[in-house]
């Protein structure tokens, strides 16, 4: 059998270096093409190289329209303005998406759907293994724990990040809010100041802290008179997401047309 090519959007940013790692592991993959934003002092540099496993003999280029013909499927963790430029490329192509980049606002996020509709698409806000059976758990403790408990969540990474709420964050308080039958929209409360009243049962909390090199560490509150459960989730390394979206970018590979998520790479829908 012939291996997947796999092409990484952003391969010098700090997921994209790891990406290229985890592809060069990878059983029955490879890297086809490497993509950097146009005047990037990294274009033309080997990816390999770059992410410190050899010489891969694929160069990084600016615009992946140049390279189309080098890749089956596209792992895009880049910017959201980036990653809907390739996916209009990538659906005009016919070339299958595994997305991780976050911040996404509504109507990107219908674009990726809209896409869906004609190419295999997985599109995560965390690719770790950890993190979707953390969605599972939550599902189950907002049902079990209801209108019992104050529900807050919260979320630390390095001082790079650019955008806030995390992606997962959101994504868990959306698997909250379903469990509850709450509006998210209505029910969401980001971080707190000055006189705010004492909270409300259905608030769902976000607080927010962004320091130093934390790569991602999650906690979810159930909080009850008397006694409160945790759920929280650490990354103390990119690998782990790397190498969910590699998983993802095989099982993709196979189907032709759709939106999925880390729910559906994983076989998680079914527990
Ligand atoms: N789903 C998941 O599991 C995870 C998701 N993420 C998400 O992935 C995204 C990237 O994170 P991170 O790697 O830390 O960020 P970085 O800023 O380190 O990497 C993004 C890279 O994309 C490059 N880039 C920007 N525009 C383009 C373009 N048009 N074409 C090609 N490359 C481009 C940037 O270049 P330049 O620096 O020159 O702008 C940069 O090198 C974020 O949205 C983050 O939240 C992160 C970890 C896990
Ligand atoms: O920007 C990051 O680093 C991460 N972003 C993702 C998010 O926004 O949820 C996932 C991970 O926690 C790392």
């Amino acid at each position: 059998m012939t291996d997947i090519r796999i092409a990484v959007a952003g391969a010098g940013g700090r997921m994209g270096r790891t990406l290229v790692q985890a592809v060069a592991e990878a059983d029955g993959l490879r890297l086809g093409a490497a993509t950097e934003q146009a005047g990037s002092s990294l274009l033309g540099t080997d990816a390999g190289e770059l992410a410190g496993v050899g010489r891969l003999e694929v160069v990084l280029v600016s615009d992946l329209a140049d390279v189309m013909d080098d890749f089956d499927v596209l792992i895009d963790f880049t910017t959201p303005t980036a990653t809907l430029a390739h996916l209009e490329l990538c659906r005009a192509a016919g070339k299958r998406m595994v997305i991780g980049t976050t911040g996404l606002d509504e109507r990107q996020r219908a674009a990726i759907a809209a896409a869906g509709e004609q190419m295999g698409i997985v599109f995560a806000p965390n690719m770790s293994v950890g993190v979707n059976l953390c969605l599972k758990l939550l599902d189950i403790a907002a049902r079990v724990l209801g209108d019992d408990v104050d529900i807050e969540i919260i979320e630390a990474h390095h001082r790079h990040k650019v955008d806030a709420p995390s992606g997962t964050a959101l994504r868990m308080g959306e698997v909250i809010a379903a469990a509850l039958d709450r509006d998210l929209k209505e029910v969401a409360v980001y971080g707190r100041e000055g006189h705010t009243g004492a909270r409300s049962r259905e608030a769902i909390g976000f607080e927010t802290i962004r320091a130093g090199d934390v790569v991602g560490e999650h906690s979810v509150w159930f909080a009850a008179e008397g006694e409160r459960v945790e759920i929280a989730h650490k990354a103390s390394s990119r690998m782990t997401f790397a190498r969910g979206a590699v998983r993802a970018a095989g099982w993709i590979a196979a189907r032709d047309k759709g939106q999925f998520d880390m729910q559906d790479v994983l076989g998680l829908k079914a527990f």
